[in-house]
């Protein structure tokens, strides 16, 4: 039976180095959930938490209402991937697969029922018989995961499964394990520090930095409406510009040296003249007569879009960002932008993100850090 998971206020140190402070987050009944965030901002240590693997020194984890601190690992009915598949070499597919039935004595014939129905979803039944050495590692990987949820587990962890597969199998393989996930509907959380896979295959994500969780919510709500401005810029690219409010007759508007936009989605505790913080992302700016200038600096070309990294004066730049981004879709645009060229690009009002000059809070309305 798959349960939700509650983490309350709960803290991991190693001898006196606090690595989590004080974290909470909610996950739901066969929600796929992703803890992401960048290297060593705890994200496995609160997996292995959740495992079992880890002691927990304050607060508290529950498996729907039950208190779980003090249930070792291997009661925890839990199903795991590693990155390392963890498999074992020396036996077959459906030999790894059978394994933790084995050991929790399941009757012989329920057990083939239980394997053969689950390598048919995880689409490896024609490998049945083959060893480890003799599949790809997305196979390998496959294998992992039958083993995994064969046992029906309460919660399946997993821990940048994809790390070790080359590009393309990342892709095929994430929309592989989502769809498989739906199919069993088990709690999955899920640990990458890769923001696109994270959007690819999440229900809701949890993104964490140094210990501490910055924003819960779902894919888009994380991508288009981040809490603050390392939300903005550990999800997908963003271009941190300098800007200041303006109040006029009740609009508000938000200023770059001469060029300004109307916000209509600006909180109501704004102020006028307030220092801000916009972020923008690559595909919110559009050419325009007039607008915020910046000069070209290099382009890349992918085919179905341009990415030109450009530079605006340099005012208007916040925090150390090398250079800015504008990404132009193909479809209709013929003629190509030059090192060196000017122009003129215009903010998106209804897409951009404002915060506080210090960065640390949304004056988005209505942007929440937990949803
Ligand atoms: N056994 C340990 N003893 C001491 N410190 C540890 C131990 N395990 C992890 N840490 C520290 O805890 C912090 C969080 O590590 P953790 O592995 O949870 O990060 P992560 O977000 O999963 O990173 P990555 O994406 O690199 O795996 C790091 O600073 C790490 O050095």
């Amino acid at each position: 039976m798959s349960v939700s998971i509650s983490i309350q206020n709960v803290v991991k140190k190693y001898d006196k180095t606090v690595i989590i402070p004080d974290l909470s987050l909610n996950i739901k009944n066969g929600e796929f959930f992703t803890l992401l965030g960048p290297s060593g901002c705890g994200k496995t240590t609160l997996l292995r938490m959740i495992a079992g693997f880890n002691s927990i020194e304050g607060g508290e984890i529950k498996f729907d209402d039950a208190v779980i601190n003090d249930i070792p690992a291997h009661k925890r009915n839990i199903g795991m991937v590693f990155q390392n598949y963890a498999i074992f070499p020396h036996m077959t597919v459906k030999e790894n697969v059978e394994y933790g039935l084995k050991l929790r004595k399941v009757p012989k014939d329920e057990m083939n029922k239980k394997v053969e129905d689950i390598l048919k979803v995880v689409k490896i039944d024609t490998y049945k018989d083959r060893l480890p050495e003799r599949l790809s590692g997305g196979q390998q990987q496959r294998v992992a995961l039958a083993r995994a949820i064969v046992i029906h587990p309460s919660v399946l962890l997993m821990d940048e499964p994809l790390s070790n597969l080359d590009a393309k199998l990342r892709i095929e393989m994430r929309s592989a394990i989502r769809d498989i996930q739906k199919e069993v509907g088990i709690t999955t959380v899920y640990v990458t520090h890769d923001q696109e896979e994270a959007l690819a295959i999440s229900d809701r994500i949890a993104v964490m930095k140094d210990g501490v969780i910055q924003q819960v919510g779902s894919p888009k709500q994380i991508y288009t409406r981040p809490s603050n401005v390392f939300v903005s810029t550990f999800i997908g690219s963003s271009n941190l510009l300098n800007a200041k409010i303006k109040i006029e007759s009740g609009k508000k508007y938000v200023c770059f040296d001469d060029f300004s936009v109307e916000m209509t989605n600006l909180s109501e505790d704004i102020k006028d003249n307030q220092k801000v913080i916009v972020s923008v992302r690559p595909e919110e700016f559009s050419l325009s007569d007039k607008g915020i200038k910046f000069k070209i600096k290099n382009s890349t070309f992918f085919g179905r879009y341009i990415n030109y990294e450009i530079l605006p004066n340099k005012d208007l730049i916040a925090g150390n960002q090398p250079y800015f981004e504008f990404t132009q879709d193909l479809g209709h645009v013929h003629d190509f932008f030059e090192a060196d060229d000017e122009l003129c690009l215009s903010p998106n009002p209804l897409k951009i993100n404002v915060f506080t000059e210090d960065g640390e809070k949304s004056l988005i309305r209505d942007v929440k850090e937990n949803e």
